[in-house]
């Protein structure tokens, strides 16, 4: 099957490659010159990496394999700082280039480091699971963690090429796949009703089949809508905020689970949060906010989090990058594809949505 390739238009523009046994778009994409190259994967990976580190190799590159912890303990200074450390041994220079290989945590984390090196040396990106490719890896937003809050520290530095190879989600955990179904279905609500269809027509089957076509039709279809959100507006000064469909919530409950949760199943909460803050405001029909809870519920995903935490949350929501000095900003929705913003809303209002989706302790 041949591969599709997706254009972002960037400060240079790049392709999102996607398609199956794609190790040579990831060498290509290195180039013909022996460079450099720190390979960043967690351990998991391993065998992956050393293929893919084989075949560079054999292309005549000097391949550096920095293997760090798994999911979002890698987003950290620690973390960064030992990457960082690796590179000056190796003298990298501005000619060389990073290679993140894993989920949506490592390949944050390798862009950071690829955007701070010498104040920025190239970075390609190799998702290896759905939220990687149909968002992570596609946007050129890189970042850490800081005990404060989520992606605290962070820059934008856009990848040379995003390689996207449907053959490494056979492997993928059931629950981190439905994960990355819920940005799939963000993308859905935000931009391309179609997608939230063709999850609905079997009920979430087809979606939750990695081989399946449809799944491959929903991939290319998020990382589109991704893709042409971050063409017009690559630094948030105004609708790449939409991509941030359901994470003020989101982030918050991440931090306040010490990241025990999946990014995607708190987006999913999130999202069902907005949906019924948008509903209560007289802005989204209930018809659409019940479609959230639905779709959400059909993929396995959480549709609620804890009542007792919600001081907790709101405190932490207001360092999320949208707030504005006391006064927090929401992404909602005004129907399917027609998303706005709610500015200062109401604390009563807050309140009222979040005891739409609370939970028992
Ligand atoms: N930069 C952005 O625009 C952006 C967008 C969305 C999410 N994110 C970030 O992405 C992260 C979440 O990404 P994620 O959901 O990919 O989680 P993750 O990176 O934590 O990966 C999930 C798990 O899957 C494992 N894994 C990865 N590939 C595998 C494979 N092929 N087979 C088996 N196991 C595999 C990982 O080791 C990990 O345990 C969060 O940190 C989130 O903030 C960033
Ligand atoms: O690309 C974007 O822009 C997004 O907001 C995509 C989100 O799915 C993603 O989780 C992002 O990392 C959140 O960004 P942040 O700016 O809120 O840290
Ligand atoms: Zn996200």
């Amino acid at each position: 099957m041949t591969a599709t390739r997706i254009e972002v238009r960037a400060e240079h523009p790049y392709d999102v490659v996607v398609g199956r046994g794609l190790d040579g778009e990831v060498v290509s994409a290195v180039g013909d010159e022996p460079r450099r190259v720190l390979l960043v994967h967690p351990e998991v990976l391993t065998d992956r990496a050393q293929r893919l580190g084989d075949d560079l190799a054999r292309h005549g590159h000097a391949v550096h394999h920095a293997v760090v912890p798994d999911a979002e303990h890698a987003k950290t200074v620690d973390v960064a700082a030992a990457c960082w450390s690796r590179l000056g041994q190796a003298a990298f220079t501005r000619e060389d280039l990073v290679v993140g290989l894993g989920g949506g945590a490592t390949t944050d984390l390798a862009g950071f480091v690829a955007a701070t090196w010498l104040r920025g040396v190239r970075v390609v990106q190799v998702p290896t699971t759905l939220l990687g490719m149909v968002d992570a890896a596609v946007g050129g937003k890189t970042g850490i963690n800081t005990p404060e809050g989520k992606n605290l520290v962070g820059a934008f530095h856009s990848p040379v090429r995003v390689v996207c190879d449907l053959d490494t989600l056979a492997t993928l955990p059931a629950a981190d796949h439905a994960a990355g179904l819920a940005e799939v279905v963000k993308a859905g609500f935000i931009a391309d009703e179609r997608i939230l269809d063709l999850v609905e027509a079997d009920g979430g089957r087809a979606a939750r089949d990695p081989g399946s076509a449809v799944l491959r039709e929903l991939v290319e279809r998020a990382i589109a809508v991704k893709a042409e959100v971050v063409s017009a507006d690559l630094r948030e000064a105004g609708r790449r905020e939409f991509l941030n469909y359901g994470h003020t919530l989101a982030h918050a409950i991440e931090h306040a689970e010490h990241y025990a949760w999946r990014h995607g199943a708190a987006v999913s909460v999130g999202m069902v949060f907005a949906a019924e803050l948008a509903g209560l405001a007289g802005r989204l029909p209930a018809g659409t906010v019940a479609r959230h809870r639905e779709i959400l519920g059909t993929l396995g995903l959480p549709l609620g989090y804890r009542g007792d935490r919600w001081p907790e949350l709101l405190e932490v929501m207001h360092r999320d990058k949208k707030a504005r000095g006391n006064r927090l900003r929401f992404v909602v929705l005004d129907g399917v594809g027609r998303p706005g913003r709610l500015e200062g809303p109401d604390p009563a209002l807050l309140e009222a949505a979040y005891a739409r989706i609370a939970l028992p302790a």
